[in-house]
């Protein structure tokens, strides 16, 4: 049977990345997709916006929306201190199963609960749940379309507090406008654009940092 390319990319990192190092795990997606098979990880680039953010908040309590393969919560859940809480959601079974093994492979699994599921059932169930309370950073890298309805479903959950920071990835390409119009315009919220380029291309695309102001 065909292997799928996040079945590509796991074997890659189970061949080339050290097991424990999240760092190797890292470079080696990064390697394998400018090298091999182009993929929809945040990337190196957007990964260091990413990473000084991540290290700037030094949050408790993460949400990812839109696992994948596990690239960025590698990067995100690598930076974390000790008691901290990575919560990500992803939907598709196949490529849950693929990021299990890839955030295993890392050694960061005890800081990590991956979600199986859609946003807007899992949302409203974040605190009754998992006990959060609120999130510091939401990283949103899921469906486009998806990134409005559930940041105003965060809002209706209470899941933000003021200075909960909500870092959106590809507000250029692929481009989400009704969310990136919200953030930028709503008084709720403080919002800043890091430009950068696509994952591993030269075409421009950045990320979203937009502060809730309670
Ligand atoms: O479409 C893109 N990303 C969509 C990403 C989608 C991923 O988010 C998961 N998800 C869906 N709902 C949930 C939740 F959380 F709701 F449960 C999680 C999907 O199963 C998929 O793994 C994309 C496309 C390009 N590109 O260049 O085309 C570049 C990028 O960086 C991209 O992120
Ligand atoms: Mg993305």
């Amino acid at each position: 049977t065909q292997s799928t390319r996040p079945q590509r990319l796991l074997g890659a990192v189970q061949q080339n990345a050290t097991r424990g190092d999240p760092r190797s795990v890292v470079k080696t997606i990064d390697q394998f997709c400018k090298h091999k098979e182009w993929a929809m990880n945040v990337g190196d680039e957007k990964g260091c916006i990413l990473d000084s953010v991540v290290s700037e908040l030094n949050p408790a309590t993460v949400l990812e929306l839109g696992t994948y393969c596990g690239y960025s919560t590698v990067r995100i859940a690598s930076l974390l201190p000790p008691h901290a809480r990575l919560i990500t959601l992803e939907f598709n079974p196949h490529f849950a199963a693929v990021a299990r093994q890839i955030i295993a492979w890392a050694g960061l699994q005890d800081k990590v609960l991956l979600v199986e599921g859609a946003s807007g059932d899992w949302i409203p169930k974040m605190k009754e749940q998992f006990g959060v309370k609120t999130f510091d950073l939401v990283f949103l890298d899921h469906w486009k379309d998806r990134y409005l309805p559930d940041t105003k479903l965060m809002e209706e959950c209470g899941l933000l507090r003021k200075g909960s920071v909500l870092l959106a990835d590809n507000v250029v390409c692929p481009g989400t406008p009704d969310y990136l119009q919200y953030v930028r315009n709503s008084p709720r919220y403080n919002s800043q654009y890091f430009r950068s380029h696509l994952e591993y291309t030269k075409a421009e695309d950045g990320l979203e940092k937009s502060v809730f102001l309670g």
